[in-house]
């Protein structure tokens, strides 16, 4: 589904990530975990069109995404979460996934201004979608409550479904559990499997090591930009490099 081809990406004279390779298959959990600074949301913003890489290419399904613009990026279906909440904070839960799958909508002009059947049409139907997103998200009841005033959990949880608007193929989650409690970190375990038996693949960063290791099929280990190893969450909790970067300097739980 992606594929990730010898990607470089400086920043000046700063090499954040150097010649990456990486491939992840349709239905995938993947996790790229590593060091502070080694470079993965810098490859989360390659792969989703927020930087334009200096050498090498991203496909998305045998197409070259590299390059284009995060929005073309979303139509070829990658979504993602970000680090920090990226969330209108002073509308509700249900505006919030409404702004976002109307991004995708087709009305024109006209049918704007005259408040068309068909535009009525469209905007109840993402209203429907949107209010089923938060269902599947297990945000149902919430739908009027500001995101502000979400608890950290649940806005985290809102993103996801903001995300899910698009209906992307792909959704990269950027620290999906950070700052969450134990119980909130299984339940969001539980939705991302949820979300690959509805057909996603998933590609996430998370410093959070039981949530990784016990979540994903594979493992791509980046350390200053370079991928020094990939594989099971066991082959990976055994690999000696990995354990020597982490090992007095590991953080999160
Ligand atoms: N826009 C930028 N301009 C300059 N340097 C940057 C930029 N973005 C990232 N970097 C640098 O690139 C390197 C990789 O950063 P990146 O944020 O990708 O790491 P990370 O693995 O996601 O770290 P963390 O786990 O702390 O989020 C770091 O040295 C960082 O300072």
């Amino acid at each position: 589904m992606l594929a990730v081809n010898n990607v470089s990406m400086h920043f000046g004279g700063l090499v954040a990530l150097n010649e990456v390779s990486m491939t992840v298959k349709d239905g995938e959990i993947r996790g790229l975990i590593g060091p502070n600074g080694s470079g993965k949301t810098t490859m989360i913003n390659v792969i989703t069109g927020f930087y334009s890489p200096t050498k090498g290419t991203v496909e998305m399904d045998g197409q070259v995404i590299s390059g284009k613009t995060p929005n073309a990026v979303a139509k070829a279906g990658l979504c993602r979460t970000f680090q920090n909440i990226n969330l209108f904070s002073e509308m509700t839960a249900l505006e919030n996934v409404v702004t976002a799958a109307s991004t995708h909508q087709t009305a024109n002009l006209a049918s704007a201004v005259f408040k068309t059947k068909a535009l009525k049409d469209q905007e109840k139907q993402c209203y429907d979608r949107a209010r089923e997103l938060l269902d599947f998200v297990g945000l149902a009841g919430k739908e009027e409550i500001k995101a502000t005033n979400l608890p950290y959990g649940q806005q985290r949880l809102l993103e996801i479904a903001r995300a899910l608007a698009t209906d992307p193929k792909l959704l990269l989650l950027d620290e999906p559990v950070a700052g969450m409690n134990e119980q909130e970190s299984d339940e969001a375990a539980n939705l991302v499997h949820k979300l690959r038996e509805n057909g996603k693949t998933i590609l996430l960063i998370e410093h959070h090591m039981k949530f990784v290791m016990s979540l994903c099929d594979t493992l791509t280990v980046l350390n200053y930009g370079k991928v020094i190893a990939e594989g099971t969450p066991s082959e990976i909790q055994n690999n000696e490099d990995v354990i020597s970067i982490y090992l007095g300097k590991k953080r999160g739980k």
